[in-house]
C-alpha cells in the first residue's frame, strides 16, 4: 500500500492525461469486446443451413443473457433477410473492420496521453534530485559515496522508468480490460465465471509472494550498482595514480569483485522476475481447461438455457482474452515492485534531512559593517570534537590567517562561517547577528570562496568567472579577468573568453585555473574573503601572477586565509596559530617570532625548505 502510494505521488502533476488515458482505455475495451462477442452469432446465423424464418415479433430486449442473445439473433437474422447472405457478409467484413480500426485508433490515444506521463515522471524525479542535492550540507557528501549517489540519478531512476513507467499503461489497461471481459462472462454464464474466480486469488497469492521478494533483492542490487559506479569514478578520477603506480591490476581486482558480486545478484534477480510470464500462463491454463470441462458438460447437458456450443465458444473466446492483460498485469506487478526499490532508493536522497536550515525569523543584514565574531565555538564531525572553544574577533577590514600543523582545524573553521557546517555549540556572529539568523543565501552572499583546488566546470571561460554573477557585461568579467592577472592568457587563445576549459578545466594549467577562480571571486565583489591557499606550488613566475592576483582581490576587503606557507602573510593583522582545536598563539608576525613558540617553529622550518 505504501508503495502505491509512492507511485501515485509521482503521478499527481498528471491528472489530466492519465485521466484521458483511462477514457481511452474504456472506449478501447468496449469495442474490443464489441467485436468478439458479434462474430460467433452472425456466424453461425450465416451459415445456417437452413434459410432463417424471422419471428414476427421483435423480441424485448433485457439485461439477461437469454435475451441480449435472443435480441442480437433477431438483429443478425433480419439483416441477413434484408440484404441477402453475400451481401450481408460483405457489411460484415466492413462493420469488423471499422470496429477494429476504432479498436486501435483508440488504443493508439490510450499510449499518446501516457507518453507525457512517462517522461514527464523520469524528467521530474532527477529534476528534484538534482535541485535537492544542490542544497544539501556538505557534510552529506562526506558520508554518501559519489557513485552512489550518481547511480540513484542515473539507474535507478531508468529503472523507475523501465519498470514502473512501462507498466503504466497495462496498470491502466489491464484492469478495465479483465474486469470487463469477467462482467461480460459473469453476465452470458454466472456459474461458469465462478471458476475462473475461484482460482484467480490462487494465482494472485503466488504472484504477490515472489513480487515481494523480487523488491528486496532488486533493492540490494541498486545499491550494488551504486558500488560499481563508486569504484568506477574513483578509477577515473584517480587515472593518474593509478598509472604511475602502476597499480591498474589491483585496481581492476578491486572493480572486478563488486562488479561480480552485481552480477550474481542480477542473475537472480532477472530468475525470479522471468518466472511471472510462465507461471502465469500455467495457471491460467489449468483454469481454461478446469473450465472447458465444466462448460462442455453444460453443453451437454441440454442448450436448454440458450447454452449452444457457439455461446460456450464466444465464451472461451473471451475467458482467453483475459489471459493476456492478467499476464502482463501479472508482469506489470513484478516489474513495479523492483522499481518500488529504486524508488526507495530515490527518496532516501529527497527526504535526506537538511541539517543546515534557513531561519524561522530571518534578520536581513544590509552590508557587512563592523565585525565577525567566533564565540567560544566548538565543532564535532560525529562524536569527534575537532574544534575545541575558539574566540576570535575579526574587525571590518582586517587580514587573518590562520596557521598551524596538519589536521589542527584551519579548514574547519573556514567551513563554519558559510555555514557549509553549524557549529555544535557556541556561535559564530556578524555585526552582532547569529548567523544562523541570516538567511542562507544572504550570508554566502557576503564571502568569497577561493579554495586550494580550483573548482572550474565544463564550460566557456567567462561562464566560469560569471558563476555567481549569470548577468554580468562582458566588460565586467574582462575587468575581473585584468584584476585577476587572467586577461592576457585568456586572450592569447583563439577563442578568447570563449574557450571550453574542459572537464573540471583540465585543459588549462593549474595558476591559470587559479586566477579564472580568482577572477571569479573579483566579479563577485564580496565585502568578505575566504582563501584556502593551495599548497601545491606553482613555478615562480606563475606563483608571483597568482600571489599578485590575490593581493589585488584582497585589497579593501576583510579576509581570512588559510595560510600553508608563511612568507605570504607576513603582513596579516593577526596571525592565529590553531593546534589541536585550540588557538595556541595569535598576534602579528614579529610577536610570534619573538615568543618562540609554535609559530616561530614553523617559521623557522620553513625558512630551511
Ligand atoms: N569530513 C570529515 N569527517 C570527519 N572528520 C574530518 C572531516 N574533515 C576533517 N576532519 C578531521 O577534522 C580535523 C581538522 O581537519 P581540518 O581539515 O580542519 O584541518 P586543517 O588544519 O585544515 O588541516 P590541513 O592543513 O592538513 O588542511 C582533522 O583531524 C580531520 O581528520
Amino acid at each position: 500500500m505504501k508503495s502505491f502510494v509512492q507511485i501515485l505521488k509521482l503521478l499527481k502533476n498528471y491528472k489530466p492525461q492519465i485521466a484521458g488515458n483511462v477514457f481511452f482505455n474504456i472506449l478501447s475495451t468496449i469495442f474490443s469486446i464489441f467485436s468478439l462477442t458479434a462474430v460467433a452469432p452472425f456466424l453461425t446465423i450465416l451459415f445456417a443451413p437452413d434459410d432463417i424464418a424471422l419471428p414476427a415479433t421483435v423480441p424485448e430486449f433485457s439485461l439477461d443473457s437469454t435475451d441480449v442473445l435472443g435480441f442480437m439473433n433477431y438483429q443478425f437474422a433480419s439483416f441477413i433477410h434484408t440484404y441477402g447472405k453475400e451481401q450481408a457478409l460483405i457489411y460484415f467484413c466492413i462493420f469488423i473492420v471499422i470496429i477494429f480500426f476504432l479498436k486501435n485508433i483508440t488504443s493508439y490515444f490510450t499510449l499518446y496521453f501516457i507518453a507525457p506521463v512517462r517522461v514527464g515522471v523520469v524528467r521530474d524525479l532527477r529534476e528534484s534530485m538534482h535541485r535537492k542535492l544542490l542544497f544539501l550540507h556538505l557534510g552529506y557528501y562526506s558520508d554518501e559515496r559519489k557513485g552512489d549517489l550518481i547511480s540513484r540519478a542515473t539507474s535507478d531512476v531508468n529503472e523507475v522508468e523501465n519498470s514502473i513507467i512501462s507498466s503504466l499503461e497495462m496498470v491502466f489497461r489491464d484492469p478495465i480490460l479483465i474486469i470487463a471481459y469477467l462482467s461480460t462472462m459473469i453476465f452470458m454464464n454466472w456459474k461458469l465465471t465462478i471458476f475462473v474466480l475461484v482460482l484467480l486469488p490462487l494465482s494472485g497469492i503466488f504472484i504477490s509472494k515472489i513480487g515481494k521478494s523480487l523488491k528486496g533483492a532488486s533493492n540490494q542490487g541498486q545499491s550494488k550498482l551504486g558500488e560499481v559506479l563508486s569504484v568506477f569514478e574513483e578509477s577515473l578520477s584517480g587515472m593518474r595514480i593509478i598509472q604511475a603506480f602502476n597499480a591498474q591490476d589491483n585496481t581492476q581486482k578491486r572493480f572486478d569483485t563488486t562488479n561480480n558480486a552485481y552480477h550474481r545478484l542480477m542473475v537472480k534477480l532477472y530468475r525470479k522476475q522471468y518466472l511471472a510470464s510462465p507461471l502465469t500462463e500455467i495457471l491460467s491454463s489449468i483454469t481454461l481447461a478446469v473450465l472447458i470441462y465444466y462448460g462442455g458438460l453444460l453443453v451437454f447437458e441440454a442448450s436448454k438455457e440458450g447454452f449452444t456450443g457457439a455461446f460456450f465458444v464466444t465464451f472461451i473466446v473471451i475467458f482467453s482474452q483475459i489471459i493476456a492483460p492478467a499476464k502482463s498485469f501479472s508482469q506489470a506487478y513484478f516489474k513495479i515492485q523492483k522499481g518500488i526499490a529504486s524508488v526507495e532508493r530515490i527518496n532516501k536522497v529527497l527526504h535526506a534531512e537538511e541539517l543546515i536550515r534557513e531561519p524561522k525569523n530571518p534578520i536581513h543584514l544590509k552590508e557587512f559593517k563592523d565585525d565577525l565574531r567566533f564565540e567560544n565555538i566548538r565543532f564535532k564531525y560525529g562524536n569527534n570534537e575537532v574544534i575545541s572553544g575558539i574566540n576570535l574577533n575579526i574587525k571590518k577590514g582586517e587580514k587573518i590567517a590562520l596557521v598551524g600543523p596538519s589536521g589542527g582545524g584551519k579548514s574547519t573553521i573556514a567551513n563554519l562561517v558559510p555555514r557549509f557546517y553549524d557549529v555544535s555549540a557556541g556561535r559564530i556572529a556578524i555585526d552582532g547577528v547569529d548567523i544562523k539568523e541570516i538567511p542562507l543565501k544572504e550570508l554566502r552572499d557576503l564571502f568569497g570562496v577561493v579554495t586550494q583546488e580550483s573548482i572550474l566546470f565544463n564550460d566557456t571561460i567567462a561562464n566560469n568567472i560569471r558563476l555567481s554573477r549569470p548577468e554580468a557585461t562582458d566588460a565586467q568579467v574582462y575587468e575581473a579577468a585584468k584584476i585577476a592577472n587572467a586577461y592576457d592568457f585568456i586572450s592569447a587563445f583563439e577563442l578568447g573568453f570563449e574557450t571550453n576549459v574542459g572537464d573540471s578545466g583540465n585543459k588549462l594549467s593549474g595558476g591559470q585555473k587559479q586566477r579564472i577562480s580568482i577572477a571569479r571571486a573579483v566579479l563577485k565583489n564580496p565585502p568578505f574573503l575566504i582563501l584556502d591557499e593551495a599548497t601545491s606550488a606553482l613555478d615562480t613566475e606563475s606563483e608571483r601572477l597568482v600571489q599578485d592576483a590575490i593581493n589585488k582581490l584582497m585589497e579593501n576587503r576583510t579576509s581570512l586565509v588559510i595560510a600553508h606557507r608563511l612568507s605570504t602573510i607576513q603582513h596579516a593583522d593577526k596571525i592565529v596559530v590553531l593546534e589541536g582545536g585550540k588557538i595556541s598563539e595569535m598576534g602579528r608576525h614579529e610577536e610570534l617570532l619573538q615568543r618562540g613558540g609554535t609559530y616561530k617553529k614553523l617559521f623557522d622550518l620553513q625558512s630551511f625548505q
